[in-house]
């Protein structure tokens, strides 16, 4: 039996899943890492900690194998989009990563805008100039780091460095590279224009290569420590919502997917790049040859529920948390919650909006926050199937998957506030898998990435919308986007005092 690793360096862990030739995942690893937030607003890495965690989960990964190294025969990445690994000319990490979920950049915003023109923007790039993307991160070093940005040869995403390590060979590919905001996403080509305008040396934007694309073997020394063979197959890989599509069959028009990870996005497959949102969804290179995809992204989704944990009650794991979800009737009781704690993308571009509970009232229980922390994160992202449906799609089935595709009253409660049926695939796991998949299809086990997904992927459960529910939420849904609107200013005001 042959297999592939697909690795996929979410924000809360790495990943791994070896994968045979039958699309079974026979072994699961995954190794976590911390966030550092030195201030509001603040989201960084240490690009040092996924290295650790990749190498020392591959590791345990080949120790646990029963089989011949050697019939491992590729392995690719998924990785967490936008976040800025700045290089010197050794190719030595220069600082903390600086994350997609990290908002400090607002002025460089604005200066994009100011420099580039909003217009321009949009028709070279297809998207608007948000904190989380690359490009105003780097603008951000150069204003506020300049010692750092002097030193700086290049700049990497964050699965492109850990495959750099593994390797030794340097590239980005296009799904990812459509994430920084310099990507030129019809041309597919790095925009020299962009980095004129901004003064940015068009030499810091490393080579590119497809998703698809061979880039090397395992180096001698990589394969000594994690018993890896060096001559397993390198393939780039993608950014994770990239492979989260491949991983859950998002491979044609009319499919969409729902993934609930520390971000939470709602993602439409697209055949073509010249479909106009206006820059209210982003709008990518798939890691599929010669494709798109639409989305919008809750910046803190699984964030949201785990940040509920940890504050109140860091000793349970998730099910203890979650077990009395289904005893909480819909609406909470009355009890609304906005998942903005760390700002927020679509549809309100707004570093400053902060989270709220609205509704408290005395004879609230915890469960009922538990399902209002649930429900608030789910109608966050049915404002973009709103979007999304207000442009003429149909969306009527979504494929769940992510950390929040493992608790059942949570699938239900999508396919309540979606009023779309819901499909839990086999594994959750999309962006591990989409990785494997794309690694199979490297090593010509199929001739494309939907036979793949034919041979792979299949259906495990179905969640079909229940009519009540359905309508107790079409009424709350209103109230909860009113939150924004009403919560927004006060917000504002807020800034001064937070940490
Ligand atoms: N058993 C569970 N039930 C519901 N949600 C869960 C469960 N376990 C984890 N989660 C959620 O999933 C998120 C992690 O999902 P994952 O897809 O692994 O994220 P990432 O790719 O960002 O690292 C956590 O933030 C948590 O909120
Ligand atoms: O910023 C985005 C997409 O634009 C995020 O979706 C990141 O790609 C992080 O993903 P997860 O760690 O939540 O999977």
């Amino acid at each position: 039996m042959k297999y592939v690793i697909g690795v996929d360096l979410g924000t809360s862990a790495v990943k791994l899943l070896l994968v045979n030739q039958h699309g079974e995942v026979t072994q699961e690893v995954s190794k976590s890492y911390p966030l550092i937030q030195e201030k509001t607003g603040y989201s960084e890495q240490n690009p040092q900690d996924w290295i650790d965690q990749t190498v020392s989960g591959l590791s345990e990964l080949l120790l646990q194998f029963k089989g011949n190294r050697a019939d491992i025969e590729g392995i690719s990445f998924s990785g967490q989009m936008h976040g800025l690994v700045l290089l010197d000319n050794h190719h030595e990490v220069l600082r903390n990563a600086i994350l997609w979920n990290d908002t400090r950049t607002s002025a460089e915003c604005q200066k994009i805008y100011d420099i580039v023109g909003e217009k321009r923007l949009l028709e070279i790039t297809q998207n608007p100039a948000l904190e989380g993307f690359t490009l105003p991160k780097l603008l951000w070093v150069k204003d506020h780091e300049p010692e750092i940005y002097e030193k700086a040869a290049t700049f990497v995403l964050p699965k492109d460095y850990v495959r750099y390590k593994l390797t030794g060979k340097l590239h980005m590919e296009y799904s990812d590279a459509a994430g920084t905001l310099l990507l030129d996403i019809r041309d597919r080509s790095w925009s020299k224009e962009i980095c004129d305008m901004l003064d940015l040396d068009p030499e810091l934007c490393p080579p590119l290569v497809e998703s698809t694309s061979e880039v090397g073997n395992i180096t001698e020394d990589l394969a000594k420590i994690t018993g890896l063979s060096p001559e397993t197959r390198v393939f780039a890989g993608g950014a994770d919502n990239a492979c989260g599509a491949i991983g859950a069959g998002i491979l044609e028009e009319g499919k969409t997917l729902c993934s609930i990870g520390t971000s939470g996005v709602v993602l439409s497959y697209e055949p073509s790049e010249d479909k106009d949102f206006n820059g209210k969804v982003h709008y990518f290179n798939h890691s599929a040859p010669e494709a798109y995809y639409t989305m919008g992204v809750t910046l803190a989704a699984g964030y949201s529920l785990t940040w509920f944990k940890e504050v109140f009650a860091k000793d349970e794991s998730f099910d203890e948390l979650l077990a009395e979800v289904g005893s909480t009737p819909v609406g909470s009781n009355g009890l609304l919650f906005t998942p903005y704690l760390v700002g927020e993308r679509t549809p309100h571009a707004d570093a400053s909006i902060r989270s709220s509970f609205i509704g408290v009232d005395s004879s609230h229980e915890r469960k009922d926050f538990v399902r209002a922390v649930l429900e608030g994160i789910t109608f966050s992202l049915n404002e973009s199937i709103h979007i999304f449906r207000q442009s003429g799609k149909t969306i009527d089935t979504i494929v769940s998957i992510g950390g929040g595709a493992k608790n059942e009253a949570w699938l239900q409660m999508q396919a309540d506030i979606f009023n779309a049926r819901i499909i839990r695939l086999d594994s959750e796991q999309g962006p591990g898998m989409g990785a494997a998949m794309i690694a199979a299809y490297g090593c010509d086990w199929f001739d494309s990435l939907q036979a793949c997904a034919q041979a792979f992927l299949n259906e495990d459960k179905v969640y079909e919308p229940i009519e009540k529910n359905v309508a107790q939420y079409k009424k709350l849904f209103p109230i909860y986007q009113d939150i924004y609107k009403q919560t927004k200013e006060l917000n504002q005001r807020l800034v001064e005092y937070r940490k």
